[in-house]
């Protein structure tokens, strides 16, 4: 078929407005040479795909009027009449054919450099500005599909062939790399060159033409494109409703959408059904299989509306635009973002979140570095952060799994100390480093017990200013969660597995009641009931955006677990700012028929109260996001990891600092951001050494500690992993051991790992020693904080008085068992104003005295101190608490005395590890104090020399 022939036949049908014609629109006449024969290649490549298209193929494309659908029809019929070669080896399938099933991941369709093409992101307003449109795309949205890519092989018979090929879904992520990770070839090799045959599959497809396609879009229409209200689902609420609401706000505060995967080969060769073969634009319907008592089968239907929904063919690169594209934006006006994955192992998240080629971390890379690129943006560099968080304790997954620390600064961002950041310049550079992480991460699951889908990974990506790389400027976190059905995992026997379940269950508990929280705008968030939380604090408060993809399978036999991710999201959802639409969308006319509830939007047609939606009330309208002011004090989360059930008795024995911890110091916010290990870069004379002012150990970044980050790993202390979980049981010892500082001075390490931590842990097919530490090249420059000298080897403030003659210090020992060691300071210098006073009797005129500024960013960092001893000690008091409360119940119940030795050493670790970040708390604080004290001192002598 001609050309010509083919673009009158679109003409005919009318069907240019819809994007299939887009290339002429591209390329006003007269076209130059080139680009024609561009367009004549494009519209060529159109003309053989369109006799292959289905009808589910047209919602995707975005042909959703009614009208449309007829011409377009039309259109198809006529070119498989004049191209009957196109279509002999792919009949379309009909419509009634089962749903699609599981197609080839995307990693099989699309080429590594389609990742690599900008897409700037064009429409989404920033944090703090009015501006609306503050980036311009300079490149057309391009995406592929992987609708389009099965475009090319559409029939029944292909896509099973596909599915076959297709690896059954063992949780085979992209995460799980065999063995080492090779250099990977992308490094060397330059981006391809755009394909022009993908070129036009993304030119309108899932991008301008998916996004045009929603917008214009009226009634919410099912799986097969028929409208929903026209076909049977008519006066039903939820279907009212979401039409009535049309699509959401993409720059909303919390956003919650769907995302459906299609039914693999197993779910199909087992003959599963889709339970979910009802979806639109914002709704999808579930229908669960149910027997009655008399053992008749029925089914159980619940309808859900959400910000979003996803059906199975839609494409990452879709998802990305309605999902990750918007926080993309948002973080280079300043905020902070999350974009997270929630549900049943297996049902997409990794997929969705962090495939190494399509994931939606990627995609977001790769608009990243275009705004980069842009000269408005050119004094930011991007940084990349990859952690695992698993049973509580986080992992570095770009520095052999260290273990981690969240802590928080004054100014409520939330610093992982230790965390080993990398400044990346391109999206292959970016993908190395994942899959390098993920490998690792892999190799933890299968080496350390940790599960990776018991764990939850975060990928940040992190903009700063390239003077000063101790600011962020903006941070977009992508999260995949560990399987949500663990949490409820009660049936597996082992202990360790229940324990996992009863962590991951926590968290996403935590999780939820946080957002719900927020979204209430209440003045108390449980951001300290987990560590996840904790941890993406930051990314809740203030400039923060959040979005949702909520991960469903559709096979029946995982319904139950569906509808607990669906009532999760809308748990969600339903605390959102979107009642009053939804109150506004009643208001307009929506009537409720018997089976719904009275906020019109969710029909309930199943018998399961929950099912059953809280009536939103004029009163509890959540504000709109321009309205909201999330800023958070303290005083919002002065509970820590504890139960609130627990509060009260362990507030009994501390009673609230509260007060006198948070009362500012004058001028605490008025000072400039420098960093501990700035040494080199910003050294105004006497300022502490580049610790933030608001920086508290709470809140101190991995430079403030290099201890942590780069601590020499023995062979031994590689398997180092302070879970509890992958150590085996054995009764700690005290802890010392012999290391020697950068001055020559040999002290006790406190935290020296104890013997038992050093116990080989389980073979595995590939130990974390097998790795070798991610290439320099591969990562950049190290940070500075790579450099320093570990802080573990921390001299006491005595030793310091005289270099020349070290002492050896044995902090640890006369503690007995992990016991902090408490510096004993001779009383000439039990405190640094003594210390100063002595020499100042002798030079009152030529010492150097710490300036107000130097007194205040003390102050705040003590306070932080006292605060986390003060949490650690009470989380020592619910230790002991819960192990003498199980010793006792178990005495009642006659309980083994294995059982009980074991508990205890539960116990012992449990609460070494508290003291682990007792003492490094402490230690953090007197290595501010030596700073201080040194400076002053080196101050002094110069100016004595001078
Ligand atoms: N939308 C989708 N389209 C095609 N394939 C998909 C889709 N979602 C998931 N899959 C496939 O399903 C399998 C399981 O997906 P994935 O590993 O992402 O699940 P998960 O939710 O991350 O599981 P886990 O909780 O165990 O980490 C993978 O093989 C993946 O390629």
């Amino acid at each position: 078929m001609s050309t010509s022939l083919f673009l009158d036949t679109l003409r005919r049908a009318d069907l240019e407005q819809v994007g299939l014609a887009s290339p002429l629109a591209a390329f006003p006449p007269p076209p130059s040479p080139l680009r024609l024969l561009i367009l004549t290649k494009q519209i060529a490549i159109r003309a053989t795909v369109l006799p292959k298209l289905s009808m589910q193929d047209y919602t995707p494309l975005g042909v959703t009027a009614l009208e449309d659908r007829k011409r377009l029809f039309q259109l198809v019929q006529t070119l498989r009449q004049e191209l009957p070669g196109v279509t002999k080896a792919a009949p379309p399938p009909a419509i009634s054919q089962p749903a699609p099933v599981m197609r080839v991941p995307q990693t099989a369709h699309r080429r590594p450099s389609e990742a690599l093409q900008p897409n700037v992101p064009r429409t989404f307003g920033t944090p703090g500005s009015g501006d609306p449109n503050p980036v311009i795309s300079s490149n057309p949205a391009p995406s592929t599909s992987r609708r389009t890519n099965n475009l090319t092989a559409p029939s029944t018979s292909n896509t099973n062939t596909d599915t076959a090929k297709t690896p059954p879904m063992t949780r085979s992520r992209s995460r799980t790399l065999p063995g080492q990770m090779p250099r990977p070839d992308i490094l060397s090799s330059s981006p391809s060159k755009t394909d022009d045959d993908f070129a036009i599959l993304r030119t309108k497809k899932s991008g301008d033409l998916s996004a045009e396609a929603r917008r214009g879009a009226g009634p919410l229409l099912d799986a097969y494109g028929v409208p929903v209200a026209n076909k049977g689902g008519v006066g039903t609420k939820s279907n009212l409703a979401s039409g009535a609401m049309g699509l959401s706000d993409l720059n909303q505060k919390i956003r919650v959408c769907v995302r459906k995967r299609p039914l693999n080969r197993k779910e199909l060769e087992r003959n599963e059904i889709d339970v979910a073969p009802k979806t639109g634009l914002r709704s999808i319907v579930i229908n669960e299989p149910k027997v009655k008592v008399d053992l008749t089968r029925y089914t159980e239907q619940h309808n859900f509306t959400f910000d979003e929904v996803f059906d199975l063919d839609v494409t990452n690169e879709e998802v990305y635009q309605r999902t990750a594209l918007p926080l993309v934006n948002y973080i280079f006006g300043g905020g902070k973002a999350t974009c997270f994955a929630y549900g049943q192992t297996g049902s997409g998240k990794t997929f969705t979140m962090l495939d190494a080629r399509h994931g939606l971390y990627v995609l977001a890379a790769r608009d990243i570095f275009a705004m980069l690129g842009q000269p408005r943006y050119s004094h930011l560099s991007a940084w990349i952060g990859f952690y695992e968080l698993y049973q509580g304790h986080l992992y570095d997954l770009l520095n052999d799994r260290k273990r981690l620390f969240a802590r928080e600064d004054g100014k409520q961002n939330v610093v992982i100390s230790g965390l080993k950041e990398y400044p990346i310049n391109d999206v292959n550079n970016l993908m190395q480093v994942f899959e390098y992480g993920s490998s690792v991460r892999s190799t933890g699951s299968t080496g350390a017990n940790a599960d990776s889908s018991r764990s939850h990974a975060v990928l940040q990506v992190l903009l700063k200013p390239k003077k000063n790389r101790k600011q962020i400027v903006g941070k977009l976190s992508f999260i995949d969660l560990a399987g949500s059905e663990r949490g409820a995992d009660r049936g597996e026997s082992d202990q360790k597995t229940r324990m996992e379940g009863a962590e991951i269950n926590k968290s996403l508990l935590a999780l939820k009641e946080c957002i719900r929280a927020l979204d209430q705008a209440k003045t108390h968030t449980p951001f300290r009931q987990s560590k996840l939380t904790q941890v993406l604090k930051d990314s809740f408060v203030g400039n923060s955006r959040t979005c949702m993809i909520a991960t469903v399978s559709p096979n029946g036999s995982n319904s139950e677990h569906t509808l607990n991710t669906l009532r999760y999201a809308d748990r969600v959802k339903e605390l959102k700012g979107e009642r009053d639409r939804r109150r506004h969308g009643e208001d307009q006319g929506v009537k409720e028929n018997n089976e719904t509830n009275d906020n019109g939007y969710r029909t309930r047609q199943s018998s399961d109260p929950n099912t059953w939606r809280e009536s939103p009330s004029v009163e509890n309208r959540s504000p709109s996001p321009e309205e909201e002011d999330y800023s958070f004090s303290e005083s919002d989360d002065p509970d820590l990891f504890v139960n609130e059930d627990e509060d009260n008795f362990l507030d009994e024995d501390f009673p609230s600092d509260h007060d006198i911890l948070n009362e500012d110091f004058p001028h605490e916010d008025a000072f400039d951001i420098s960093d501990d290990d700035d040494e080199e870069d910003d050294e105004p004379e006497f300022i502490v050494p580049s610790v933030k002012p608001a920086t508290t150990p709470l809140g101190r970044h991995q430079h403030h500690i290099p201890h942590i980050a780069h601590r020499p790993q023995t062979h031994g202390e590689r398997f180092t992993l302070p879970s509890s979980r992958l150590k085996p049981p054995e009764i700690p010892r005290p802890r010392s051991s012999t290391s020697t500082d950068s001055t020559g001075s040999t002290s006790n390490s406190t935290y020296a790992t104890p013997p038992m931590y050093n116990t080989p842990v389980k073979q595995s097919s590939r130990r974390i020693d097998d790795l070798v530490s991610p290439p320099e090249e591969l990562f950049g420059t190290p940070t500075p904080q790579e450099k320093q000298v570990p802080s573990s080897r921390y001299t006491p403030l005595y030793m310091h008085r005289s270099r020349s003659a070290t002492t050896i210090v044995t902090t640890g020992k006369e503690h007995g068992l992990a016991t902090p060691p408490v510096p004993t300071f001779p009383p000439a210098l039990a405190s640094p104003s003594m210390a100063r006073t002595s020499s100042s009797s002798s030079n009152a005129n030529t010492t150097q005295h710490p300036d107000l500024q130097t007194m205040d960013e003390f102050i705040k960092q003590h306070r932080a101190e006292i605060r986390e001893v003060t949490e650690c000690s009470k989380s020592e008091t619910k230790l002991l608490a819960n192990f003498t409360l199980g010793m006792s119940s178990q005495d009642q119940n006659h309980g083994s005395v294995d059982r009980t030795g074991s508990e205890f050493e539960k116990y012992l670790r449990s609460l070494d590890e508290v003291l682990e970040i007792k003492v490094e708390s402490i230690e953090h604080l007197r290595g501010k104090i030596k700073r201080i004290l040194e400076q002053g001192r080196e101050s002094t002598g110069t100016r004595l020399e001078g």
